[in-house]
């Protein structure tokens, strides 16, 4: 396509979302249901077709020697294509936030006010190679009672299509517009740029990635913008941890999963049990092969640690690579999750109360945790059924971002004949 072809082409998936939003606002319960229900069956079926679409997929990621942090995302197993199915049941089995009406009580006048949850309409959604995100993002729009318009990274594009036909089945087969959930056809950059800009088509778009993705949105988007940026997490491990507590979840923070934007990246160790603590987690590290970078006194203790620079304290590697650093106590570590941090997740691990209410209230990410694993942040581990990403933002929804998250509240109000004296 050239560049007259996309403006044509995504104002056509514009115009086709905002007409099937207003179909799917008004959608009952039941038929998006059928449709999530359909999906899933789609995909069960189709378990074959989606697996050669995906080993396309890698066999060019392959030869293009793409990162092995990108081709575990990008990654679809029979395990994989059977959890896509399952996550849009679970979508199908949670309530339906949709005219949900909460705290409606008598004004004086008479009148009486409260709040109805509403869609957003139509969702524009930018996110990396990694296929079981188009059929999340699908349903989770859908159930919210959202079109979605979805472009998903390139390297992914022959399994975003594949689930694309199975989520226009589900859609077509329970009577609703198969443009309510439209994926991009073209991996052409130039069709994120007329995306982020169709204000008349797109009511939010929300971006998950990294910092290239995010300076675009921000020097170009026309459009309100729910940002699910990079995670520079951190695990502060306090003098007054529980030692097998803080080796535990040291070790699940960083090893569980690499590539991960809630993995651990900096490891922040209190001077008083670094000694005791730093050679018995090095060992649990190299063990596993991942490469620690540290600061002199992490060195001075295990000499195996290799220099951290500057740089290394802004890292989010996405690779078994982790970055140490000693620091002198609890203002220590927050001063340094502040300056390096990227507000997406950090850990206190301690057993003093009052540092754990400390860390809790000082640190200003959308999660903020203590004696726990930063792999947590997840909607589906919060109870939220999925996520459509998790929000670095402050306003509208921040941390895992789920049905609440795609729906805004409107005031209802509901009178009989009272009027404003
Ligand atoms: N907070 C969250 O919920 C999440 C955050 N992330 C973060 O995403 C990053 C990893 O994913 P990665 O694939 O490397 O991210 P990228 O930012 O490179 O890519 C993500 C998406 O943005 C597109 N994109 C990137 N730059 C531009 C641009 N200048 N113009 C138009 N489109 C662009 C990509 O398209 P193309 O295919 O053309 O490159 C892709 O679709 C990590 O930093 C991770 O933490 C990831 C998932 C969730
Ligand atoms: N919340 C999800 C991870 C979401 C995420 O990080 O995506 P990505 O950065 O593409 O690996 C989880 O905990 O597995």
């Amino acid at each position: 396509m050239n560049t007259i072809d996309i403006k044509s082409y995504m104002q056509s998936v514009g115009q086709e979302a905002r007409a099937a939003s207003r179909l799917v606002a008004k959608a009952d319960t039941a038929a998006k249901n059928r449709a999530l229900t359909a999906m899933a069956q789609a995909i069960r079926r189709d378990e074959a077709l989606l697996l050669a679409a995906n080993a396309k997929d890698l066999d060019n990621a392959r030869a293009k020697g793409l990162e092995a942090s990108m081709i575990d995302r990008l990654t679809l197993s029979a395990k994989g294509v059977a959890t896509m199915a399952e996550g849009l049941l679970q979508i199908a089995a949670l309530a339906d936030p949709v005219g949900e009406i909460s705290g409606l009580n008598y004004r004086p006048s008479g009148i009486q006010v409260g709040k109805m949850r509403v869609p957003l309409g139509v969702i524009g959604i930018i996110y990396e190679a990694r296929p079981n995100v188009t059929a999340d993002a699908a349903g989770l729009c859908l159930k919210a009672g959202n079109a979605a318009i979805l472009r998903g990274g390139s390297e992914a594009i022959h399994s975003n299509q594949a689930i694309a036909a199975c989520v226009k089945e589900g859609l077509r087969s329970a009577g609703l517009p198969e443009s309510a959930v439209q994926v991009i056809e073209t991996t052409d950059r130039a069709a994120v740029g007329e995306l982020i800009t169709m204000k008349d088509f797109v009511d939010v778009i929300v971006p998950r990635g990294g910092k290239g993705l995010i300076e675009r949105i921000a020097n170009e988007a026309r459009i309100p913008v729910i940002k699910h940026l990079d995670g520079v997490c951190h695990v502060y491990i306090d003098d007054q941890a529980d030692f097998d507590k803080a080796i535990r979840i040291a070790d699940n923070a960083k090893t569980q999963r690499y590539g991960t934007c809630n993995t651990m990246e900096t490891l922040l160790i209190h001077e008083g049990i670094v000694e005791k603590i730093l050679p018995a987690l090095s060992k649990i590290y190299f063990d596993k092969g991942v490469e620690l970078r540290g600061d002199a006194a992490a060195r001075g203790i295990v000499a195996q640690i290799k220099e951290a620079t500057e740089q290394d304290w802004y890292e989010e590697y996405l690779a078994p690579i982790l970055s140490i650093r000693v620091v002198d106590g609890l203002d220590q570590a927050i001063d340094h999750i502040t300056k390096y941090g990227s507000q997406h997740t950090d850990a206190i691990v301690t057993e003093n109360y009052t540092h754990a209410r400390r860390f809790l209230r000082e640190v200003d990410s959308s999660s903020v945790m203590v004696n726990t694993t930063t792999r947590f942040a997840d909607g589906f581990e919060y109870g939220l059924g999925a996520e459509i990403g998790i929000s670095t933002d402050k306003i509208h929804a921040r941390g895992p971002v789920g049905l609440e998250g795609l729906t805004s509240q409107k005031f209802i109000v509901l009178g009989d004949g009272q009027l404003r004296q």
